[in-house]
């Protein structure tokens, strides 16, 4: 496809002996949402992380074929991880803001990559946490801690934080399911607009909530990429009968 900005080819994960990516090869679109569901233990956190190298510290995982962000491989040796992450940024299923501030917690990445005026500082945290959609509930503590915040507070904090290295594609591992319903909806009104300047890609349980964010969605199972396409289609017209047992709650 022409506007993939994320590709697997021939994707295998191994965690020791356990084969937990099978030969996944899939084309993710820029600026749309794309999420991956299917049952517990398919694989959809371990090709999450595969994305931007988060395995790699995982002893005895062992990766081949191939994953390309913007048509650069993502596990050439000669790759910068540090830059890797800048650009494609992870947000946790559960909140997990630093123990500081929260003005510190959004300062954190830009201080990291050498930001250093405060002038300069204190637009990125303004607009990181506007672009959060959080601005207007912190902008009078931000020298408060950020633990302080409520759970759904915490998770766009988190967002924040990662949008403030100006990343190029946000992860998200099922980052609203510690999250009550009325956080869980300020967060998936937060995806659809920042679609318009990221990719999104989602992993999640819900499926009511892949159907609601998503443009693209993947159904993995086994470790199996099984199904891939537009959310409405894959929804109502599975291609796979192993996609429709699924969602259809045959099983999982
Ligand atoms: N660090 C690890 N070491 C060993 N095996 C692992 C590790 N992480 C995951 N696995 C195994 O890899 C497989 C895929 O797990 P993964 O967490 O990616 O699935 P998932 O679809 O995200 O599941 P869930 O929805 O429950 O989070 C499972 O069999 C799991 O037990």
């Amino acid at each position: 496809m022409d506007d993939t900005i994320l590709s697997a080819q021939g994707l295998n994960l191994y965690y020791g002996p356990t084969h937990a990516l099978k030969d996944v090869s899939i084309d993710i679109p820029e600026k749309k949402v794309t999420s991956l569901i299917g049952p517990s233990g398919c694989g959809k956190s371990t090709f999450l992380k595969t994305l931007d190298r988060m395995n790699d510290l995982v002893p005895g995982v062992r990766i081949t074929g191939s994953v390309k962000y913007r048509g650069r491989e993502v596990y050439d040796s000669s790759l910068d991880v540090t830059w890797l992450r800048k650009q494609i940024g992870m947000v946790f299923q559960k909140p997990n803001p630093f123990p500081m501030s929260i003005y510190d917690n959004i300062a954190y990445g830009p201080r990291t990559h050498g930001v250093k005026n405060k002038s300069k500082l204190d637009d990125i945290v303004e607009n990181s946490l506007r672009g959060a959609a959080i601005w207007d509930e912190v902008k009078d503590r931000l020298k408060k801690s950020a633990l302080g915040l409520s759970g759904g507070q915490q998770q766009r904090i988190c967002i924040a934080r990662a949008l403030a290295v100006e990343p190029d594609i946000l992860l998200m591992d099922e980052a609203t399911s510690a999250l009550d319903p009325i956080s869980t909806s300020k967060i998936e009104d937060l995806i659809a607009d920042l679609k318009q300047d990221y990719t999104i890609v989602i992993v999640t349980h819900n499926m009511q909530q892949a159907t609601r964010i998503s443009d693209q969605c993947a159904f993995f199972l086994l470790g199996e990429l099984i199904e891939f396409g537009e959310t409405t289609q894959l929804f109502s017209m599975p291609k796979d009968k192993r996609t429709e047992d699924y969602i259809t709650g045959r099983f999982g």
